[in-house]
């Protein structure tokens, strides 16, 4: 019976190490992520306490496997709750991720909302206020796009501002941000771009998209779109850059579309 005391004794002992000494340390390391984990143990520790008195007393199992038995059941106790755990805990941050994502882009076409645009163009024109260089941003709206939906419904107008939003998003650099603003219009932000080379690069994703006509409900569509362009100076707000852009973009509309009309309220013809 003394051996029996002694052998449980430092099973105990290894087994207080390993359920509550080891979660601590984790716990310790790894902060409040860990306090289930702690508490997992724990209770496995306590099952296993209960389990080691219930088998005792009714003798279903000799000594040699009570512990086996009591361990391994404690064990797989703490493994299944644990498990569990990280499933809930892969599935809230898939949730949340989600969330973040649909607060944050355009359901359809998948890119940056004007929630995150306008929080990006903020931190460019703050960014330009603190060092030097250039920024330009470029509004791009759709010409005619309600002819779209009329002619070939609803859905094939969604169709091509996806494809649209695909084309642009493809044809500028990675450190360039396209986003919907919303309807048709979009906003495409040039960090280290002047107005010329802004005005450059627009014209030429113009071009090509003018050139590469859009396959719509099996019919082939020439679509264009009319650009406004402002480059951000020390006396830019982000309010007042956005105002310069729908301003030219304005002109680019009224002076025919398909055009890219900049800072210097030069027209770029087609
Ligand atoms: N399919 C589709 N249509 C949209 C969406 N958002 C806005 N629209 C439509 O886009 C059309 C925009 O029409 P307008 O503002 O007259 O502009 P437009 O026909 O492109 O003319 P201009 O801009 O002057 O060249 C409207 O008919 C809106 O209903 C959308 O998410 N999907």
């Amino acid at each position: 019976m003394l051996t029996f005391g002694l052998i449980l004794a430092s099973f105990l002992l290894a087994h207080w190490l390993l359920f509550l000494v080891i979660p601590a340390l984790v716990f310790i390391v790894f902060g409040s992520k860990s306090l289930y984990t702690y508490c997992t143990m724990g209770l496995a520790l306590l099952m296993y306490n209960a389990l080691a008195v219930r088998f005792n007393h009714l003798e279903i199992v000799s000594p040699e496997w009570l512990e086996v038995l009591t361990f391994s059941i404690s064990v797989s106790f703490a493994v299944i709750v644990l498990s569990v755990q990280q499933r809930m805990l892969r599935y809230e941050s898939g949730l949340r991720q989600e969330w973040q994502t649909r607060a944050s882009h355009d359901p359809l076409t998948g890119l940056p909302n004007r929630i995150v645009l306008m929080s990006l163009l903020q931190h460019e024109v703050e960014r330009l206020h603190r060092a030097n260089g250039s920024f330009s941003i470029a509004m791009l709206d759709i010409d005619h796009f309600k002819r779209i939906n009329d002619t070939y419904g609803h859905a094939a107008g969604d169709a091509v501002l996806i494809e649209f939003s695909k084309r642009i998003d493809k044809m500028t650099r990675s450190a360039d941000v396209v986003g919907r603003l919303g309807g048709e219009e979009f906003l495409l932000l040039l960090p280290e771009t002047d107005a010329a080379s802004a005005h450059h690069v627009l014209d030429n994703l113009r071009a090509r998209v003018a050139d590469d006509p859009f396959e719509v409900s099996g019919n082939q569509v020439q679509v264009t779109f009319s650009t406004g362009i402002a480059q951000c100076s020390r006396a830019s707000s982000a309010k007042s850059l956005l105002e310069e852009a729908d301003q030219h973009l304005y002109y680019a509309k009224q002076s025919g579309r398909n055009r890219v009309s900049v800072t210097s309220r030069v027209a770029c013809e087609s």
